[in-house]
C-alpha cells in the first residue's frame, strides 16, 4: 500500500464569493475536472466551515461513542420496520453494518434528511422515512449537529455548481435535482481492529449520491481509496480540509467520465477514531441519467440507465443490513 499526502487541493473559495470572476472560476473547475477524472477523490479547502465547529462535531460524537451507556445508546439504536423503525436512521453496534458480507469494525450513529412522508402518525415507516433519533448527552448534540449540516449544504450547492462548470458552460447542470437535496450523516466511532482479527473497519464500497464530505480526526492510515490500478492509496486528515470524493450519482450523469471511487477504512492503529462524513445527494425523487455533455465526451453511447435516487438509496441501505435476512443472527 502507498501512502500519498498529497491529494489534489481544490480550493472553492470563488464559487462561495460572490465578487469572484469567471476566470478564478474556471480555473478551480479545471483543477477539479482533473482530480474528479484522475483520481475521484481530493482536498477541499476554502469551504468556509469554521475549523472550531468541525473539531466540536468530532468532539461530541467523541463524547457520545465513549461515554453513553449501553442503555442510553441502545435507546437511539436503528430498529428493523418491522421493529418500529425505517431501516435507517439511528445507532448501530460494532459489526452491524455489512459490507460485502462482513460487519464492519465500528459503531454509527446515521441521520438522514427529514422524513418525506408524515410520520405524526407512528410506525411502520417507509425505508429510510422514519425520525431522527438525537441523544440528550452532549446537551447540545442536535444543535451543533444541525448547524453544521446546514453550513454543509451551502459547501455542497458550491461545489456541485463547480462541477457543472467543470463539465460544462454553466453552473446549472444539477440545479433542478437539488431542490431540497437529500442527505445523510454519519457519525462513526472505530476501535482499533483487534490485533488477530482478519477484520475490516469499513469494506471497501462506493458512496451513493452526488458528494460525500468527510470530517475526520487526526489519526492516520486508516482511510484507503482504490486506484485505477487496483492497488490502496492511504489518505490522511488534512487539518481543516474535507476530503472529498464523488458518488454513485455522479458517475452516472457524467457517464462514467468521473468514476464513484471504491474506499474502506483500516484502523489497526491504537487510538478510537472518529470521522464523521457527510454524504451530500440529489433529491429523493430525482431521476439521475447521462447528461448530454457528458455524452458528447465519452463517444455518445449511453452506459448507464436512468436510476431514480431514492430507489438506488433505499436498495443500498438494505444491503447494509440484510434487512428481513440473516442479518437478525447479528442482533443480540
Ligand atoms: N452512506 C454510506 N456511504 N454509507 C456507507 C456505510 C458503509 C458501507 C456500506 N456497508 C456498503 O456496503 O455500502
Ligand atoms: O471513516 C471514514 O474515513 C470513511 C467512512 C465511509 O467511507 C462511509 O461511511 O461511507
Ligand atoms: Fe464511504
Amino acid at each position: 500500500m502507498s501512502v500519498i499526502s498529497s491529494l489534489p487541493i481544490i480550493d472553492l473559495t470563488p464559487f462561495l464569493t460572490p465578487t469572484s470572476t469567471l476566470s478564478e472560476k474556471q480555473e478551480i473547475a479545471k483543477a477539479l475536472y482533473t482530480a474528479c477524472h484522475d483520481v475521484g477523490f481530493f482536498y477541499l479547502t476554502g469551504h468556509g466551515v469554521p475549523e472550531e465547529l468541525q473539531n466540536e462535531v468530532l468532539e461530541a460524537a467523541r463524547e457520545f461513542f465513549m461515554t453513553a451507556t449501553q442503555e442510553e445508546k441502545q435507546a437511539l439504536e436503528r430498529k428493523e420496520i418491522d421493529e418500529g423503525g425505517d431501516g435507517a436512521r439511528g445507532w448501530q453496534k460494532l459489526g452491524e453494518n455489512i459490507t460485502m458480507g462482513s460487519g464492519d469494525w465500528h459503531e454509527a450513529l446515521d441521520y438522514y434528511h427529514p422524513p418525506l412522508s408524515d410520520t405524526s402518525s407512528g410506525p411502520p415507516y417507509d425505508i429510510v422515512q422514519g425520525p431522527n433519533p438525537w441523544p440528550e448527552k452532549p446537551p447540545h448534540f442536535r444543535s451543533l449537529y444541525e448547524a453544521y449540516i446546514a453550513g454543509l449544504h451551502t459547501v455542497g450547492h458550491a461545489l456541485l455548481r463547480a462541477m457543472s462548470l467543470a463539465l460544462s458552460s454553466t453552473e446549472d447542470l444539477f440545479t433542478p435535482h437539488l431542490t431540497s437535496p437529500f442527505w445523510c450523516l454519519r457519525a462513526i466511532g472505530y476501535p482499533p481492529l483487534p490485533a488477530t482479527s482478519p477484520g475490516i473497519s469499513c469494506g471497501a464500497h462506493t458512496d451513493y449520491g452526488c458528494t460525500t464530505f468527510l470530517l475526520a480526526d487526526e489519526t492516520r492510515g486508516a482511510l484507503e481509496v482504490r486506484d485505477k490500478q487496483g492497488g490502496w492509496i492511504g489518505v490522511d486528515p488534512l487539518k481543516g480540509a474535507y476530503v472529498v470524493n464523488i458518488g454513485d450519482m455522479l458517475e452516472v450523469w457524467t457517464n462514467g467520465l468521473w468514476k464513484s471511487t471504491v474506499h474502506r477504512v483500516v484502523h489497526r492503529g491504537t487510538g478510537f477514531r472518529v470521522s464523521v462524513p457527510f454524504f451530500f445527494e440529489p433529491d429523493w425523487d430525482a431521476r439521475v441519467e447521462p447528461l448530454q455533455c457528458c455524452l458528447e465526451k465519452t463517444g455518445g453511447v449511453r452506459k448507464y440507465e436512468a436510476k431514480v435516487y431514492g430507489e438506488h438509496l433505499a436498495g443500498r441501505v438494505k444491503g447494509n443490513f440484510y434487512q428481513g435476512g440473516p442479518g437478525k443472527v447479528l442482533k443480540d
